[in-house]
């Protein structure tokens, strides 16, 4: 990966790490078409993240989403945890997965489909047809986010079926989570803590929004991490491991986590776009040739799905479907 930067010292929960000062690709939807195909593209190969302008998702929308947010976590404890636990749907707080992670997070994780939303309301909310609504608004302008981004990167790829990535979220069927993330404050010490682990997403792909404090870090290369500047004005988007397969390996899903500030309180919100459980993920023929040849099995999500439920938040699950275990092969990923 060429990655460019200065090597800044800052206040980090790891000693020895690098933290390099750049930003993300801006890309703005509005621009020409064509243009904004090939940038996508070239901000998949090199960072797996960038981050969006005139996205088109409506600012009222985004307003009231976060408003159902932020009553949510403002509740007392005992009436948050009448959601929960996250099983993994539902309200969690501190334990992520079922496999011993932790983080100085409190969350709500939940499907996208209308009619686990409208049952999950009723524990969330005491205006769950509010709260519901507001999540349908959300889930269905991002979900359409999602999907003219994949579109542009099929278009940018050369992928003949434009819609060859999309098709998989717009799928009724489709596995589509969203999570809403909060870091509270908790005291005036500046201590930085780590709220969600190290790791990639294993879905195609997450838009991703927070509020004006940062925390969020990306790690391109091994034990360096880059800040990501907070914009609420944008949204992050990032390449998830499916994505990765169905491009065979050209686009990377990159490892980050998010970091917790004691002073100031962090909330985000994340939507994991995801196959139906049966489909079968696979790279179109224009992704694979004789110098570059099939990386990975053909899986389904619900294999993969599976998988990653098995295995801890930092585990690399992806390098466990690799076609076969030959070195030229392994030294494509590198
Ligand atoms: C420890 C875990 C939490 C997670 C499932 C897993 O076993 C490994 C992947 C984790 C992750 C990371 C991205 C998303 O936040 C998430 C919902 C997902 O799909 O994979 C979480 C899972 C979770 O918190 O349930
Ligand atoms: O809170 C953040 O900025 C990142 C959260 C994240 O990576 C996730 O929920 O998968
Ligand atoms: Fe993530």
């Amino acid at each position: 990966m060429q990655l460019i930067a200065m090597v800044v010292a800052s206040p980090n929960p790891v000693r020895n790490e690098k933290i390099l000062a750049i930003d993300l690709p801006m890309i703005d939807l509005s621009a020409d078409r064509s243009e904004v195909g090939k940038l996508i593209v070239r901000a998949c190969e090199e960072y797996g993240f960038f981050k969006v302008i005139n996205h088109g998702v409506p600012e009222g929308v985004i307003a009231e989403m976060e408003q159902e947010s932020v009553n949510f976590f403002e509740k007392p404890l005992a009436e948050k945890q009448r959601a929960g636990p996250a099983n993994p749907f539902g309200y969690g707080c501190k334990n992520i997965g079922f496999n011993g992670d932790m983080g100085e997070v409190e969350f709500l994780l939940l499907h996208t489909n209308p009619l686990s939303i409208a049952q999950r309301s009723k524990s969330i909310s005491n205006d769950p047809s509010k709260f519901g609504s507001a999540m349908n608004n959300y889930i269905r302008a991002v979900r359409e986010l999602a999907c003219e981004i994949l579109d542009l990167m099929a278009e940018g790829l050369w992928v003949r079926d434009p819609s060859y990535f999309s098709k998989m979220i717009r799928d009724v069927e489709n596995d589509s989570f969203f999570r809403i993330n909060h870091y509270p404050s908790c005291c005036n010490n500046n201590t930085t803590r780590v709220g969600f682990g190290e790791h990639s997403d294993p879905q195609i792909l997450t838009i991703l929004r927070s509020n004006d404090v940062g925390g969020l870090q990306i790690s391109p290369d091994h034990g360096v991490w880059i800040p990501v500047a907070p914009d609420s004005a944008a949204f992050c988007v990032n390449v998830g491991d499916v994505l990765q397969a169905m491009t065979n390996g050209r686009f990377v899903s990159v490892r980050h986590r998010a970091l917790s500030y004691s002073s100031q309180s962090r909330m985000s919100m994340a939507y994991f776009g995801a196959p139906a459980l049966q489909a079968r993920v696979s790279a179109p023929p224009e992704m694979v040739t004789t110098n570059r040849p099939s990386l990975y099995r053909p899986f389904t999500w619900a294999e993969y799905k599976a998988t990653a439920y098995s295995l801890s938040l930092g585990d690399n699950r992806l390098d466990l479907f690799i076609n076969c275990k030959d070195d030229d092969h392994k030294k494509l990923l590198d």
